[in-house]
Formats: structure tokens, C-alpha cells, sequence
């Protein structure tokens, strides 16, 4: 494990995100005293769920393969039942643990089943997608979709370390790499700056996955992220602005019947939400239009048809942040300066989703 970056994350359960090139040796020293663990993955990372499987019996704790559906076909309640009817099989007891092998979907979904199995087992998500590395597997919120809407059902379960393997990014499919770099842009505009340099000087370089630029981008929205959460697990106030952008991006991918790329949704969800907060008189035009100019120069998209607005509108009022009637924004009063927009008017709303409307 030569080169290996180590980025704590405290709070009530502090614990390690690596980041580094063929990190699974680190794996079984994270669960010390477990005797077995469930290994869930999709099919296309069956060859390392195997491999993370053999590094686990090496060191005594047997795997138990457990295969689930791919992407967001696999965060359902119906998926998580039979993961714990396998591991009540086995007869999982509060030493054993679980690890998620995969990309978000695959850790949310492990994390989920290991928040719920005896009221919570420790679990190790390994990710395996640039958006898991900087974002799903880190932070400790897990959990599945509903037919009413996103992440409906969860709970706030932090793991006992995380994986960056870097060596991983090797066979990522190029257009979830870019769509992972949304939530690197997302970090960027609420609290480092710096990521918003380094994509825009080089696009191309954001989204080489062995370039050096790909590996400082993954390190600085990891730290985000620790700062945010160390402070607030459970979102009870300053872990809303990791939000940015996912009220709009979240009814999006409903709409679509989650086959769209939540990296792809959270960047027309950003474009909206600078909208939202310019028409409001809260952000400078130039720093609205950046998110536009940047998000497009990574490959993503932007702008989504202009009929869907009353769906969109209907499944934004189920979103996390929303009190009652009362939907409830995060903002930008400036580059890095994320805040909240309390109860906007419909008017307010759909002036801002023209600026998204498919041109
Ligand atoms: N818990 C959180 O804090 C949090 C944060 C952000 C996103 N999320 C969730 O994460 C999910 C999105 O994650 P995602 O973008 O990783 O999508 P994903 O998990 O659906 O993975 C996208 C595709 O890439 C494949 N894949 C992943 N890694 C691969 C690899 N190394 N090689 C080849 N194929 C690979 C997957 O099998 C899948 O087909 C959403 O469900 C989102 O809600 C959760
Ligand atoms: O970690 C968080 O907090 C986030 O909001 C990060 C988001 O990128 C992520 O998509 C998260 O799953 C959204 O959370 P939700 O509570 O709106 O479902
Ligand atoms: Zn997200």
C-alpha cells in the first residue's frame, strides 16, 4: 500500500477514508473479532467482490457472497429483505459485519442492510465509482429509494473505514466518472473554491482516472465532506449544504424512474439552484453562470424539458429538507457561502426552472 492518503472523519464514531492504489490488504484489520462477513455487490464487480472474498478468508473471517441488482435497481426494500434473510441463514451475530462492494447504490444498500441487521453491525463500504469515493461512501447516511420518492427510507449508520481504491477507477465506465465529478463541483461551490480551479484550468485531466489532477480532486471533496459531517451526522443543521443542488435532482430522478445518473441529475439540480438563489437576490449572476459554463465542460448535463415541471415540482415537496408545506433550498449568498432559502414562492420556483429548460 505505497502512497496511501488517510483523511479521518470524527464526530460520535470517527473513522478513515484511504485513498491510494490496491488498498484491500487494509480491509480485515478494520473488523477486527468479526468471524464472517457478508460481501454484497452487482454483477459488474463480481471479479473483486471475489477478491475482497479471498483477502477476508486469508485473515479468518469467512465471506458470504451476497449479489444484488445493479445501480438503483438494487436499493429497494425487496433487496434488502433478502439480504437479511442470507445472513440470518448464516446466522450473522453482532461480531460479523458487512461490506459493500460497488459503486453508491451498491454502499448505500450495504450500509442500509448493516444499519438494520440486530439494530446495526459495523459494515466497510469499498467503492468502487468516483461519486462513492468522494461522496456515497463516506458521511454514514445509507438507505433506499421509495415509490414516493429518494432515499426515503434510511439511516444514519457511519462504517468502520472506507475504501478509495483508486485502482478501481480502471474499469469505471467514463460517463459515471464525470457524472461522480458533479458532486466534486457541488463541493467545490459550497466550501473549496480551489476544486473549481482545477476542473475549469482542465477538463480533460478532471476525467482522466490515473491522472494526478483526478486524485487531488477526489481528496479535496472528501475533505469537504469529513469537515461537513464530523460536525453534524445526523443533518440537523449544517450538513443540509451537501444538499446543494439534490432537491430538484432528486424529483429528477423519480421522474425518470431512477434510470438517469444521480451525478447527472445533482448537475441540473445545481444550475437550478444558482437560478433559484440569482432570481432571489442572492448570488451574483457570473457565479450562477459558472456552475452552467463548468458542469458542461465536465460533459454534463444541464437543462431537462420544460414540461416536466409540475411532476418535479409535486416530488420536490417529499424532499428531507422540506418542513410541511414548506420547501426549503440550499442556496449560495456567494462562492463558498452556502445558506438556506426558506419557502420560495411557486412563481419564485418555476422562474428558475425556465433557466433550466432544455434550449
Ligand atoms: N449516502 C450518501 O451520502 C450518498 C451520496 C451521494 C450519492 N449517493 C447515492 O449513490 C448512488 C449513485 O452512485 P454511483 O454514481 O456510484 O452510481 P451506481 O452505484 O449506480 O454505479 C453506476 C454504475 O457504475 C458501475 N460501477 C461502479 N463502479 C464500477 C467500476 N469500478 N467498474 C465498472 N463499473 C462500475 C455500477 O455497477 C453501476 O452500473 C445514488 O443512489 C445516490 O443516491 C449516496
Ligand atoms: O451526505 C449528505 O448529507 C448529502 O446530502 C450528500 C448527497 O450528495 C447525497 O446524494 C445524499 O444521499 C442525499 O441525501 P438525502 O438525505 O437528500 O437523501
Ligand atoms: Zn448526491
Amino acid at each position: 500500500m505505497d502512497d496511501v492518503t488517510r483523511i479521518p472523519v470524527g464526530g460520535e464514531r470517527p473513522y478513515d477514508v484511504l485513498v491510494g492504489r490496491d488498498l484491500l490488504g487494509a480491509l480485515p484489520g478494520l473488523l477486527p473479532g468479526a468471524t464472517r462477513a457478508a460481501v454484497l455487490h452487482a454483477p459488474p464487480l463480481k471479479a473483486l467482490a471475489d477478491a475482497v472474498g479471498e483477502r477476508l478468508r486469508a485473515a479468518g473471517v469467512e465471506p458470504l457472497a451476497i449479489e444484488v441488482p445493479d445501480a438503483e435497481s438494487g436499493k429497494q426494500i425487496d433487496v434488502a429483505a433478502a439480504c437479511w434473510d442470507r445472513l440470518g441463514a448464516a446466522g450473522f451475530t453482532r461480531t460479523d459485519a458487512v461490506v459493500g462492494v460497488g459503486g453508491g447504490a451498491v454502499t448505500d444498500l450495504a450500509g442500509f442492510v448493516a444499519a438494520c441487521w440486530l439494530r446495526g453491525v459495523r459494515w466497510v463500504p469499498v467503492a468502487t465509482s468516483l461519486l462513492g469515493m468522494v461522496d456515497a461512501a463516506v458521511g454514514g447516511k445509507t438507505g433506499i429509494n421509495t415509490a414516493a420518492g429518494k432515499n426515503l427510507v434510511g439511516a444514519f449508520h457511519p462504517p468502520v473505514g472506507v475504501l478509495a481504491d483508486l485502482a478501481t477507477l480502471d474499469s469505471l465506465p467514463a460517463v459515471d466518472l464525470a457524472a461522480g465529478l458533479a458532486e466534486v463541483v457541488k463541493c467545490g461551490f459550497i466550501a473549496d473554491p480551489a476544486i473549481l480551479d482545477l476542473v475549469e484550468r482542465d477538463p480533460a485531466a478532471a476525467t482522466d482516472a490515473r491522472g494526478p489532477a483526478t486524485r487531488e480532486l477526489i481528496e479535496r471533496a472528501i475533505r469537504v465532506k469529513a469537515d461537513v459531517v464530523a460536525g453534524d451526522l445526523r443533518e440537523s443543521g449544517v450538513r443540509e449544504v451537501l444538499n446543494y443542488g439534490h432537491t430538484l435532482a432528486h424529483a429528477i430522478e423519480q421522474n425518470e424512474g431512477y434510470r438517469w445518473r444521480h451525478g447527472h441529475a445533482v448537475a441540473v439540480g445545481l444550475v437550478y439552484a444558482a437560478a433559484l438563489a440569482r432570481l432571489a437576490g442572492r448570488l451574483d449572476a457570473p457565479t450562477a453562470e459558472r456552475h452552467r459554463v463548468t458542469l458542461t465542460a465536465l460533459g454534463l448535463p444541464v437543462s431537462y424539458p420544460a414540461e416536466a415541471w409540475p411532476r418535479l415540482l409535486a416530488a420536490m415537496r417529499v424532499d428531507k429538507k422540506a418542513r410541511g408545506a414548506r420547501l426549503r433550498f440550499v442556496v449560495l449568498d456567494g462562492l463558498a457561502r452556502p445558506a438556506m432559502l426558506e419557502g420560495p414562492d411557486d412563481a419564485l420556483l418555476e422562474a428558475a426552472y425556465q433557466e433550466v429548460c432544455a434550449r
